[in-house]
């Protein structure tokens, strides 16, 4: 028999996980009635929230108790209020707002794959019909598209500086399975003198497209609908993104993927892979480690690389060198990989 270590048993930490779905549900309530927002708003008791949301009194008190306990809201007497944390990413008033992001996250595909998790496990993939979220043209993506892109400014924006210190002036930029965008976009902002091409399905491409003109930058936006394992390429491009695509896939098809890249990279460019990279321990950090759940769940056999695996799968492609850059409390980094 094992002999346990760590702190002693502890029969909440098993409630705790079983029931994790409890917070879920809650706080999908609280974004899809606007409670956050109503609060926002200056609504403060159960009666005034549920007036404003078309909720039940009844409802609305047990939701906002439940979200106190949980660090949402604020509660004195019966005046609820909102958290830093709910004021900044909750509320609709917000521009940080995160709310849509359920949209991606809860979607029924996503969902789905997480609800036949014993049956991944078993298979050591998805337990979705037709290879899960890469089937072609999956619609989830569109959902992805729309729906992720508030939270995809911030590392956009580094993405962007880490690029660009390293590959400065006129660059031809292509974005692999560009999604939102909002990655190339930010090179394309940042530095006038490039030119961006997205390559994502036709669906998705509809959102980048739409995105690059609020921008301002459809004069500079190209776009290759298809496949990033057969369409043209075209190119020759100084630098190209890869960011959140490669975890998709196991390594031969990451591999596969390189060096079809390789051949549409300039001699002195640079392929930018932006990842969930866990350490080696594959348990920490958090944020990264467990997004290889994310995979299990909704992907044949993709998977969160760590930086030594990306570094071999590339060098298995035939490029030179490749370079860690994390950034502060983040859980994505990006992989700097020269031909
Ligand atoms: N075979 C494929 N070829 C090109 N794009 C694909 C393929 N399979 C999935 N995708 C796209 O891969 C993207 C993954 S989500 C990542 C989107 C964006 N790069 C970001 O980092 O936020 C989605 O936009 C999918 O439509």
């Amino acid at each position: 028999m094992e002999t346990p270590v760590g702190p002693p048993p502890s029969p909440f930490l098993v409630f705790e996980a079983i029931n994790a779905y409890h917070r879920t549900a809650a706080i999908k309530a609280a974004i899809e009635l606007q409670v956050f927002t109503a609060i926002d708003n200056g609504r403060r008791s159960a009666a005034e929230i549920a007036a404003a949301c078309g909720a039940a009194e009844r409802g609305v008190r047990i939701i906002c108790d439940n979200l106190v306990v949980y660090g949402l809201l604020t509660k004195d007497g019966t005046q609820y209020g909102l958290t830093a944390t709910a004021k900044t990413f909750l509320s609709g008033n917000s521009p940080a707002y995160m709310g849509g992001a359920i949209q991606f996250l809860l979607s029924p595909t996503i969902m789905l794959g997480f609800d036949r998790m014993t049956e991944a496990v078993r298979r050591g993939g998805t337990a979705i019909p037709e290879s899960g979220t890469l089937a072609p043209e999956h619609n989830v993506w569109v959902d992805f598209a729309r729906a992720m892109a508030p939270m995809m400014m911030m590392p956009a924006q580094q993405l962007a500086e880490t690029v660009l210190k390293v590959k400065p002036g006129p660059i031809a930029v292509l974005d692999i399975a560009a999604g939102h965008g909002l990655y190339g976009l930010a090179v394309c902002k940042a530095n006038p003198a490039s030119r961006l091409t997205a390559l994502d399905w036709a669906n998705v491409l509809e959102v980048a497209t739409e995105n690059a003109a609020k921008i301002g930058l459809a004069d500079r936006f190209t776009t290759i609908a298809g496949s990033a394992f057969d369409a043209p390429l075209g190119g020759p491009y100084d630098v190209i993104l890869l960011p959140n695509f490669l975890h998709h896939f196991d390594p031969p098809t990451c591999v596969a993927l390189a060096k079809r890249l390789k051949s549409a990279l300039n001699p002195d460019g640079v392929v930018a892979t932006m990842e969930f990279v866990p350490n080696d321990d594959r348990v920490s950090p958090p944020g990264a480690a467990t997004f290889s759940l994310v995979m299990l769940a909704s992907t044949p056999s993709g998977d969160a690389y760590t930086f030594k695996e990306y570094e071999q799968m590339f060098a298995d492609a035939g490029y030179s060198s490749s370079e860690l850059h994390r950034f502060e409390g983040a859980p994505h980094a990006v992989v700097l990989t020269r031909p």
